[in-house]
């Protein structure tokens, strides 16, 4: 709908206006305050390692819900500074240079008055502080501006509904308080203004998409009623968008009761956190705390293992050989992660509950203390009612008051006045003030021989015993590596609980998962299981602080996972979001083409799905092009942008591939694209064309352990590449070679769909099969 002069002018006064209120207002407001800047995201840095959780003792859960308590008094305490302080400056400072996005007149029914509605990133009130001069874009009446259309509309409020007629909507792009850009539109946001916003250049950090979100993703963000949400959405359908648009909605509607710590995301990999942080603040609200599922498991049993990580498993697949081994490595995923596995742990528990605890001894310079057989005696004559990890907890106490009367006995042991003899100066001073302080001043004197002695003797043992009290207080003595290895070299055990049905590959599983763990490591798909086992027995650590927890790329996640993040987040709601089609790891079978693990998590009635087929990200082009490999693509819808077709070169050698690669950067890098990613199979090929190519190209290699996206030319493995975007994607070797096995289907189409402009894909020879099948209309063959 055209707009003419007037009406431009109208709104540019509008706008000149309000934002010479913010102006006055922020003026005032930096006079009063300064810039208050807090170390929150200091502290915010590794979650894990901030909050203690220990729940294996009543006095260990006084500790830890006082840990967690102090943490979080410790970051809301300087959040609280550093938010009064700065937050509403820094909201004003976003108003000032562009006030709102967004326009609706509406009437509502029975009132005579049309309101017209500006929306923006903050509210902002006019000086009598009544009249709303900007919405903010997640008060209940700016629905209107995502879901309806001119006409009849209507939204909801905590006091019901609200009815009436859209006369207007308006969209505008402000910036630097100037109008750019302004039309009327009619059903829901205008693809005008998506086209403007799509079209731009990636770079290293995502943005916030408020002034566009679609009908759909709206209802992703505004969702509240549902314990769980699932969100399934094609590559590029905004997904994360979406759920860090839902972060700042949930802060802003629960504002005073819901913190930004209280809010927990769980990336694919450490970079990703770094690619999502800016979109908070753009939208001028704290960041939730961020974490992955690998820095969660370091956490649990990092000291105790060597852990393989879900990069290496993914590596080591992609580069083995069919064979044995990885028929049996893929055997034992696909076993280890799915429902029948945590079932048959269980089960595993439950006959746990009436015999076969493994315990470990307690040893003290090679002597007994308690033997295992005494343990395990101890442990079944307690009442069967009551809980295994409350028995665990009833066994722990009994340990700790036999090592309290060994102590005793071993005051009186030869070695303790060797020891005695060599206490040095400061530790006899030690002895003798901890002394006066229990005996009272007056008679306190190491007058007394004897007194003397006992005294130093009880220090000395005591010390000497700290180990071994500390080893007993976090239940080390229960031997959950017995029972896990027990469970893979015992079939008969096996057989009785996992009712019968002994995976395939069996013998080799069990020899290799055994083989594992006795050379200290744990394969990626046994830490879960294992930690599942370990916290059936001993209760599980949970914290009672997140109250949201949003999984990104959920299909990634085995229900083991997906359990676990559920138990140890019992007050928080989940949001999931996945796409079934990147589903590249080998145990992600958890949508398996169905939502049934993710639906049974919580319940159906607890459940709600939403569907997001329409893809942003990509042209046209690519998203037709992508989504011939998948089966049941045609449901993707591309956004009506247009670009070239992807482009496929064959090429017959190494160095001609390398010639290739490195002129099609330097025209990419000439049409304007800067943000570039070779993307390549593995870390190994990664690291191959980096050294290859680095002479020729300002190259930028990133690994699993880099820490945060950077802009210009990346070379990257595949599965690293998940969740982020590049102008243009460079396969660097798209041959039946490279990617064949129907296992890396998903893997290619994570890596083409990275593309928002351009795609491109080299082929060593002949092309994967997943190119040889699409239609060749779809794609342009070079030569
Ligand atoms: N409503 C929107 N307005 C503007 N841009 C959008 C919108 N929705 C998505 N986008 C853009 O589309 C791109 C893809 O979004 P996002 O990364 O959130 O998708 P995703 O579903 O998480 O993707 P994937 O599963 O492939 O990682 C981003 O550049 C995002 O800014």
């Amino acid at each position: 709908m055209d707009l003419n002069d007037q009406d431009w002018q109208d709104e540019q006064r509008r706008v000149d206006m309000v934002t010479g209120k913010v102006a006055v207002r922020k003026k005032a407001l930096e006079a009063d305050v300064g810039v208050v800047r807090g170390d929150v995201v200091e502290l915010r840095k590794d979650f894990w390692d901030e909050v203690r959780v220990n729940f294996s003792s009543s006095d260990d859960l006084g500790e830890t819900s006082t840990s967690l308590r102090q943490q979080s008094q410790v970051l809301s305490e300087r959040e609280r500074a550093h938010l009064q302080a700065s937050e509403t400056l820094k909201k004003l400072k976003l108003l000032v240079d562009s006030p709102y996005f967004g326009r609706i007149d509406f009437t509502e029914e029975g009132q005579p008055r049309t309101e017209q509605i500006y929306l923006g990133i903050a509210s902002f009130l006019d000086d009598d502080q009544e009249t709303f001069l900007v919405y903010d874009w997640r008060a209940p009446v700016s629905s209107l501006y995502y879901d309806g259309a001119p006409g009849p509309a209507s939204y909801e409020t905590p006091g019901g509904e609200i009815s009436g007629r859209m006369e207007l909507k308006r969209q505008f792009v402000i910036r630097d308080g100037r109008i750019k850009v302004m039309f009327d539109t009619g059903v829901t946001i205008g693809d005008e203004l998506l086209q403007q916003v799509l079209s731009h250049s990636s770079d290293s950090q995502m943005k916030s998409i408020v002034a566009t979100i679609q009908k759909e993703q709206n209802a992703v963000i505004r969702n509240d009623k549902s314990r769980m949400l699932v969100v399934q959405g094609a590559a590029g359908s905004g997904k994360t968008s979406a759920a860090l648009q839902r972060v700042a909605y949930l802060l802003y509607k629960y504002r005073e009761t819901l913190k930004a710590d209280q809010v927990l995301l769980f990336s694919p990999n450490p970079m990703f956190n770094s690619y999502v942080s800016t979109v908070l603040p753009e939208l001028g609200e704290e960041n939730m705390l961020q974490t992955t599922f690998q820095a969660y498991l370091e956490h649990r049993l990092g000291r105790e293992f060597d852990l393989e990580d879900v990069f290496s498993q993914m590596e080591a697949i992609l580069k083995a050989e069919e064979g044995p081994w990885l028929q049996a490595k893929r055997a034992s995923i696909a076993y280890k992660s799915s429902p029948h596995f945590l079932e048959t742990i269980q089960r595993y528990k439950e006959r746990l509950e009436h015999r076969g605890m493994k315990f470990k001894p307690v040893r003290f310079k090679g002597r007994l203390i308690v033997s295992e057989q005494a343990m395990e005696e101890k442990f079944y004559g307690f009442d069967q009612g009551v809980r295994l990890a409350n028995r665990v907890e009833l066994l722990k106490d009994w340990l700790l008051k036999e090592l309290a009367q060994f102590a005793k006995q071993e005051r009186k042991e030869p070695w303790v006045d060797e020891q005695i003899q060599l206490l040095d100066p400061d530790e006899y001073q030690k002895a003798y003030t901890r002394m006066r302080r229990k005996q009272g001043a007056k008679n306190a004197t190491f007058d007394d021989f004897e007194l003397e002695r006992s005294l130093l003797a009880k220090m000395v043992v005591n010390e000497w015993l700290k180990p071994v009290r500390k080893w007993i207080k976090r239940t080390r003595f229960v031997d959950v590596k017995a029972m896990y290895e027990e469970l893979f070299l015992n079939e008969e055990l096996f057989l009785e609980v996992s009712e019968g049905k002994l995976p395939d590959e069996w013998d080799e599983i069990g020899k290799q998962t055994v083989l594992t763990i006795r050379e200290g490591k744990l394969s990626y798909e046994d830490v879960t299981p294992y930690l599942y086992l370990q916290d059936l027995l001993k209760g599980f650590q949970v914290n009672n602080v997140i109250r949201h927890v949003f999984i990104d790329e959920v299909q990634d996640y085995s229900p083991f996972q997906l359990e676990y993040v559920k138990r140890i987040f019992p007050r928080a709601r989940m949001t999931a979001l996945g796409d079934l089609n990147q589903g590249i790891y080998a145990h992600t079978d958890v949508l398996g083409g169905s939502l049934e693990s993710l639906k049974k998590l919580y319940g159906e009635e607890h459940t709600e799905v939403i569907s997001l087929t329409r893809s942003y990200r990509s042209t046209h082009e690519i998203v037709d092009f992508t989504r011939s490999m998948m089966p049941g693509g045609e449901s993707i819808v591309p956004f009506n942008r247009h670009g070239e077709k992807p482009v496929l070169r064959k090429v017959n050698g190494r160095e001609e591939l390398h010639q290739h690669i490195v002129q099609k950067i330097k025209e990419l890098k000439n049409e304007g694209y800067e943000h570039t990613a070779i993307i390549c199979k593995t870390a190994e090929e990664s690291e191959f064309v980096y050294e290859s190519l680095k002479e020729e190209l300002p190259l930028k290699k990133i690994a699993k352990t880099t820490p945060s996206f950077v802009t210009g030319t990346l070379v990257i493995p595949s599965y690293l590449a998940k969740g982020v975007e590049f102008d243009a994607v460079v396969i660097y070797d798209a041959s039946s070679d490279a990617y064949d096995r129907e296992s890396e289907r998903k893997l290619f189409y994570t890596a083409c769909t990275r593309a928002m402009h351009q795609l491109c894909m080299f082929s060593l020879g002949e092309p994967s099969r997943f190119i040889r099948d699409i239609d060749p209309a779809k794609y342009t063959l070079e030569t």
